[in-house]
């Protein structure tokens, strides 16, 4: 292997299949699994951990990225931007629960023009975005009951600490609100940030508890590199490292092609990331902000998503 930076994920994707434990899953599909890895990215000079044994759809990673920082749950916004990669989880509820079987591009169709049906069909429930920017509080309002507090924005709160406190071990945002797990169409996977400043450098690290290698973690690994980019340019500091820790990281048994024709390539070139403005807030950025260069990948690989 070369020392490119994607020869650690081709090395884990051939660890998981050939030593993985091989189990059924909750979709039924089937995994191979291994507990516990760590993988380093280097961020400097604009440098992102973008895969080049297949081509990733980035802008797809980076409108779901602002899509949570907007606080949204429903897929209408998502869909509205073509952005199709959540619309399979409240499809299959839908289907579940009415019976009706629908196709996805009618489903998509019916969450785009109708109101009512968006509201009751296209919400995930409190997932990412919920808990980023408005985890639920609730204060004491006398003979026991409770009130509705103000949500806490955990994004703005953590700007205003990497700002006013660099050196704090508390630079940390989390997904995992366990009152709220049971009401969301999939609990966080990519659950926990963590955030570390040292010579003017702010690296992040990643825990994923569950990270399906052959089509999330392409995703899970631009995104957070992303979102450290966006906070280092909102504090006035480059980027320095993404270290990505998973629990559970599996390869679905459906994408044996896939680890196939991946492993058989070799990751090419350095692809850097531009942030081509400086918005006013992290909450601030648009599509438009962002550019890739000197990206050359080996061609996309079509996998099937395991719901
Ligand atoms: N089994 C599973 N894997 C995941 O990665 C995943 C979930 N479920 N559930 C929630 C979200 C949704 N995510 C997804 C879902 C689909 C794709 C996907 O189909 N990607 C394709 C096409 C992307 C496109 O161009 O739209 C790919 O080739 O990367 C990626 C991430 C990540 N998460
Ligand atoms: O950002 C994401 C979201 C989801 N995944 C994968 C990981 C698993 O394969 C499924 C979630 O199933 P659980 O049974 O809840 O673990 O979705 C991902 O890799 N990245």
């Amino acid at each position: 292997m070369t020392d490119h930076y994607e020869a650690q994920y081709l090395d884990l994707l051939a660890r998981v299949w050939e030593t993985g434990d091989e189990r059924r899953d909750r979709t039924g599909v089937g995994t191979r699994s291994l507990f516990g890895p760590t993988l380093r990215f280097d961020l400097t000079d604009d440098r992102v951990p973008l895969l080049t044994t297949k081509r990733v759809a980035w802008k797809t990673a980076a409108r779901e990225m602002l899509w949570f920082l907007t606080g949204d749950t429903n897929i209408r916004s998502l869909v509205a931007q073509k952005v199709h990669i959540w619309t399979d989880w409240p499809l299959a509820r839908y289907r579940r629960e009415t019976g009706e079987a629908i196709d996805r591009d009618a489903f998509e169709a019916r969450i785009l023009t109708d109101d009512e049906f968006a509201a009751a069909w296209g919400d995930l429930g409190p997932v990412y975005g919920k808990q980023w920017v408005d985890w639920d509080t609730y204060e004491p309002a006398g003979d026991g009951l409770y009130r509705r507090g103000p949500g806490i924005n955990q994004i703005a709160e953590l700007v205003r600490m990497i700002r006013q406190d660099p050196g704090s071990r508390r630079l940390i945002f989390t997904g995992w609100n366990v009152a709220q797990l049971g009401g969301m169409a999939l609990p966080p996977c990519h659950m926990t940030y963590q955030f570390h400043v040292a010579g003017g450098r702010l690296s992040g690290m990643l825990w994923q508890r569950s990270c399906d290698l052959g089509l999330g973690f392409a995703f899970n690994a631009f995104s957070a590199a992303l979102l450290i980019r966006m906070l280092a340019q909102q504090c006035d500091l480059e980027a320095g490292e993404l270290v990505w820790s998973a629990g559970d990281a599996h390869v679905y048994l459906n994408h044996a092609h896939l680890v196939e024709q991946q492993l058989a390539r070799t990751p090419r070139g350095s692809p850097r990331l531009r942030l081509n403005r400086r918005p006013d807030s992290i909450f601030d950025y648009r599509i438009e902000d962002f550019a890739i260069e000197a990206y050359d990948p080996h061609p996309a690989i079509a996998a099937p998503v395991a719901v």
